[in-house]
C-alpha cells in the first residue's frame, strides 16, 4: 500500500457547518465582523469538527524526541546530549511546555521516537525506531521504512491521546540540530538548493556556525537529491524521526476531524509533510504561532496559513502553540456564552 492510499481516510471539512456558525454569529450581540478573526476561527472549528459549539478542551500535546546524525557537524549552539537531557526535563516537569501545558489543562506525553541514548525513566513512551537518524551530510538520514515506522507511531500515539479525550492536538519536538533538518527539508520540499533565506539561529549560534550551517545544508541537498515530490524520500535524505512523527500524529488528528494548533517551524515543517501526504490534512490546522526563526515566513507561506500570535518565541517543544492556544478557547466561548440580539432584547442593526 503506498503511504498517500495509508493515510488516504481524511474527511473533508463540513462546509455547511461552517456555514450555520457563520450565520449564527451574525445573531450574537456584537456590531458585525468586530470579533474579527475569532469569528473565523469558530466558523474553522465548526466546519474542522462538524459541531455547531465546538469544543477545544482538554488539548492534547505530544512532544516527540529524537536526534539527528548532522549535530555532529556543529550546527547546534548546545551538545547533542541535551535531547536526552530535555526529556528528562520534560519527565519532571519543568520543561517550558510542561508550564503551559499545565496552564492550559493539557493531556501531556513524551515520545523517545529516536533519541540517539537509552531513556530508562518510566514516564517516557519508548518508541525509537532507531538511535538518531545518520548524518546526512554523509549518508541518509534514514530509511524509506524508518520513516513509515514513525509516520505510523505519530499517527497511533496521536490516536490514543484523542481516545484519552483530546479535543485539540498540539505536537512539539525535542531534537539537538533539528532547525538544520528543518531547513533541508524546507528547501528540499520547494525544490530550492540554495539556502541563505531558510537558515536561522536556532539555539542561538554564532556568525561562523550560521556559515556551517549553511554549506552543511547546501553540500548535503546536492548529495542526497531529495525528490520534492515525494516527501517520504524527503524524510528520509535529510529529514528527522520527531518531525515525521508528528506529522503523522496530524494525519491521525485530521483523520479525527480534531483541530490541530501547529507551533513554530520544526512543527510547520511537519504539517508541511502532512499535508504533502495528504493535502485535506491542511485544512484541520491553524498555525499558534510565528516562530523567530527566518525559514517559518517561507514555510508559513507553502501552507497557506496566517499565525495566531508573533511573541518573538522560538523554542519549540509545542510552547508557541500552548500559548496560542487561550484564543482556540476565546472563538468557541464567544459562540456558546454569548447572549444574541433576540436572547438580551438588544436592538440590532438599523
Ligand atoms: C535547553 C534546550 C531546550 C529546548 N527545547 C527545545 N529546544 C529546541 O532547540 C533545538 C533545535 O535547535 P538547534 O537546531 O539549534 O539545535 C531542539 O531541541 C528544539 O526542540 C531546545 C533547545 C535547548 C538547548
Ligand atoms: O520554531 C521552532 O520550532 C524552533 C525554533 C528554534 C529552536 N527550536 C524550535
Amino acid at each position: 500500500m503506498t503511504i498517500e492510499t495509508k493515510y488516504s481516510n481524511i474527511p473533508s471539512i463540513d462546509a455547511e457547518m461552517g456555514k450555520k456558525v457563520f450565520n449564527y454569529i451574525q445573531t450574537l450581540t456584537k456590531p458585525v465582523g468586530s470579533l474579527g478573526r475569532l469569528e473565523e476561527l469558530a466558523v474553522q472549528l465548526g466546519e474542522i469538527t462538524s459541531n455547531p459549539f465546538p469544543t477545544v478542551t482538554p488539548p492534547g500535546i505530544l512532544v516527540f524526541a529524537a536526534d539527528h546524525g548532522v549535530a555532529v557537524e556543529g550546527v547546534s549552539a548546545y551538545p547533542k546530549e541535551v535531547t536526552a537531557q530535555m526529556v528528562l526535563n520534560f519527565l519532571g516537569g519543568g520543561a517550558g511546555i510542561n508550564v503551559f501545558g499545565r496552564q492550559i489543562g493539557a493531556i501531556q506525553r513524551v515520545i523517545d521516537i529516536g533519541v540517539a541514548s537509552d531513556i530508562e525513566e518510566p514516564g517516557v513512551i519508548q518508541k525509537k525506531v532507531r538511535y538518531g537518524t545518520g548524518n546526512f551530510l554523509v549518508e541518509e538520514a534514514m530509511t524509506r521504512n524508518e520513516v513509515e515506522q514513525a509516520l505510523e507511531i505519530g499517527f497511533s500515539q496521536c490516536e490514543e491521546v484523542i481516545q484519552e479525550g483530546a479535543k485539540c492536538i498540539i505536537l512539539g519536538e525535542l531534537g539537538i540540530g533539528n532547525t538544520t533538518t528543518s531547513s533541508a527539508m524546507l528547501a528540499a520540499l520547494n525544490g530550492v538548493d540554495s539556502v541563505g533565506d531558510l537558515i536561522g539561529r536556532g539555539t542561538g549560534i554564532s556568525d561562523e556556525k550560521l556559515l556551517l550551517k549553511q554549506q552543511v545544508i547546501e553540500k548535503a541537498l546536492a548529495e542526497r537529491k531529495p525528490n520534492p515530490s515525494d516527501p517520504i524520500d524527503v524524510l528520509s535524505k535529510v529529514g528527522g524521526l520527531e518531525i515525521a512523527g508528528m506529522a503523522g500524529a496530524m494525519l491521525a488528528a485530521a483523520q479525527n476531524r480534531v483541530p490541530i494548533l501547529v507551533d513554530g517551524f520544526i512543527s510547520t515543517i511537519s504539517a508541511l509533510v502532512a499535508k504533502a501526504i495528504n493535502p485535506a490534512a491542511g485544512d484541520y490546522m491553524i498555525v499558534g504561532h510565528r516562530s523567530a526563526e527566518p525559514g517559518h515566513l517561507l514555510a508559513l507561506q507553502l501552507l497557506e496559513k496566517q499565525p495566531l500570535i508573533d511573541l518573538g518565541m522560538r523554542l519549540g517543544e509545542g510552547t508557541g502553540a500552548a500559548v496560542a492556544f487561550p484564543i482556540l478557547q476565546s472563538a468557541t466561548l464567544m459562540i456558546k456564552e454569548m447572549a444574541t440580539f433576540e436572547s438580551a432584547g438588544v436592538s440590532s442593526k438599523e
